[in-house]
């Protein structure tokens, strides 16, 4: 097919620095190729060139000063890709590794993420190359003021909302909020992830982490299989590592692991979720004082297989949920979880998983659900708070929990079905980035050439 190869050797050419975006969207470039084949008016609209290109991008200076009354500089961004379907949506990351091609791949997965909730809403990033880690208090305070003093200009609860992601909690959107209320007088959404007594929807917190195991849940039902009893390997100890771990006590499974940039924690008898969140989300610890209070965990230090691979993924186990960043998990991460056993992979991170690794996975038909799906409960319940705060609610944790349940529900019968349609019924893969593009695509056609 001409047109999916000619639009990816452009994109090499005029993206020569941005690996992880052309990873991504080869991803979704070569799953559309059977539906062009079903649907060529698609390439006649020039939908795939135009989809891989971001609407705008904003790059802007941040300057700040630290304790020492040093002034810092900072690159911040946000990119605005496609509102074919709503206002721009998506989080901010604050993380030293954050380039201008780490914001356009998380955008771009964004799109169709946002698509598969059902919701009205388009796809956005945004972050800065700035690092939380050591900061005092009022450090990230200063910080989050001088990013909103220049973000504020591009964003408004019915153009651009962001909300939190690596590096930015309900501390860090505290700080944004009140900035951009200073700046604009207004108090509205604009942001998503607010505290509860302030505009914050009760179980946007937990909801992506919940969502990514409800998605889990799905797809063991599919196989007549559950949850219940069954060892899980969780990556990460931020918000949505924690968050997988409290849903799947809930339903009876037993999360023996987690796991920071420094290394991993395995806990055999299952994690201390009460202790993983003082250290993690009071304390901003590392995992390895777990170890001061159960001496009998293990603590493995990141870096201990040479050819790249995570102690975490090298563990017996029924399922495996990756929630802490992009390719943290390699084709060789891959083949160790299948020869231990594993035969469920949910995704909480974004793209956690390698090329190669997502190959292992189809080829060995296992239940795979890809980080644009299993992770959408948090952009949904976002877009949940937006409609709480348009109508100055706010709901109990039960309807919004069982929208959020409900939500994942249909995005796994969407991925399904389309996969089933398209003839390859076990790939996830193909029915999400298919099922993600054609609602995309037709809002495309449908308000013209803009
Ligand atoms: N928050 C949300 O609602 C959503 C988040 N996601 C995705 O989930 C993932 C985790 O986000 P979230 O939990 O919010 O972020 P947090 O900042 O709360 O936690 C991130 C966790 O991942 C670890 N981590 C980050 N970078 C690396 C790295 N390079 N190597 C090893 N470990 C790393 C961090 O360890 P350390 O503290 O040592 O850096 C930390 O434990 C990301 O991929 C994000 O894009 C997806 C959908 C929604
Ligand atoms: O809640 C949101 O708006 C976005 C969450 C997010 O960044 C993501 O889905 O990757």
């Amino acid at each position: 097919m001409p047109y999916v190869h000619d639009t990816l050797e452009n994109l090499r050419k005029s993206s020569p620095a941005q690996t992880e975006f052309y990873q991504a969207a080869e991803e979704v470039l070569e799953c559309l190729r059977p539906l062009f084949q079903h649907s060529p008016h698609y390439l006649d609209h020039s939908i795939i060139e135009r989809i891989v290109e971001p609407e705008r991008q904003i790059m802007f200076r941040i300057c700040w000063t630290d304790d020492d009354g040093r002034v810092q500089v900072n690159k911040g961004y946000r990119i605005q890709f496609n509102s074919a379907l709503g206002p721009y949506k998506g989080g901010l990351r604050f993380h030293p590794s954050v380039t201008s091609g780490t914001i356009k791949f998380l955008g771009f997965e964004q799109i169709f993420k946002n698509a598969l909730t059902g919701l009205p809403i388009g796809g956005g990033k945004g972050g800065s190359d700035f690092d939380p880690k050591g900061k005092s208090d009022g450090e990230i305070m200063r910080f989050c003021q001088a990013f909103m003093s220049e973000l504020y200009r591009h964003i408004g609860p019915h153009t651009d909302v962001p909300a939190g992601d690596i590096g930015v909690g309900g501390r860090e959107i505290g700080y944004l909020y009140g900035q951009y209320k200073r700046l604009t007088g207004r108090y509205e959404g604009v942001l998503t992830g607010k505290g509860l007594d302030w505009g914050g929807s009760i179980g946007r917190k937990e909801a992506t982490g919940y969502g990514a195991v409800y998605f889990a849940q799905n797809m063991l039902e599919a196989l007549g299989k559950a949850l219940e009893g069954k060892t899980c390997l969780v990556s990460g100890a931020g918000n949505v590592a924690i968050y997988t771990i409290e849903k799947l006590y809930e339903m009876g499974a037993k999360p023996v692991t987690c796991s920071d940039s420094r290394g991993t924690l395995h806990d055999a008898r299952g994690i201390d979720l009460d202790l993983l969140k003082e250290l993690k989300e009071v304390k901003r610890a590392s995992l390895e004082a777990y170890l001061e209070q159960h001496p009998e965990a293990t603590y493995i230090p990141a870096g201990e297989y040479p050819e790249g691979g995570h102690a975490v993924w090298r563990i017996k186990a029924d399922a495996a949920f990756p929630c802490a960043t992009q390719n943290e998990l390699t084709a060789d991460d891959a083949q160790a979880l299948l020869d231990n056993g594993v035969y469920c992979i949910s995704e909480g991170a974004n793209m956690p998983s390698t090329a190669d690794a997502v190959d292992r996975f189809l080829e060995a038909k296992i239940a795979y659900g890809p980080g644009k799906a299993a992770n959408a409960g948090g952009v949904a319940t976002s877009q949940l708070e937006m409609a709480q705060n348009s109508s100055m609610e706010q709901w109990p944790l039960e309807k919004v929990d069982e929208k959020l349940k409900e939500i994942m529900a249909n995005i796994h019968r969407q991925c399904a079905d389309t996969a089933e349609e398209f003839g390859e019924p076990t790939n996830l893969v193909l029915g999400a980035n298919i099922a993600g593009f054609r609602k995309v695509a037709d809002a495309m056609i449908d308000q013209g050439v803009v």
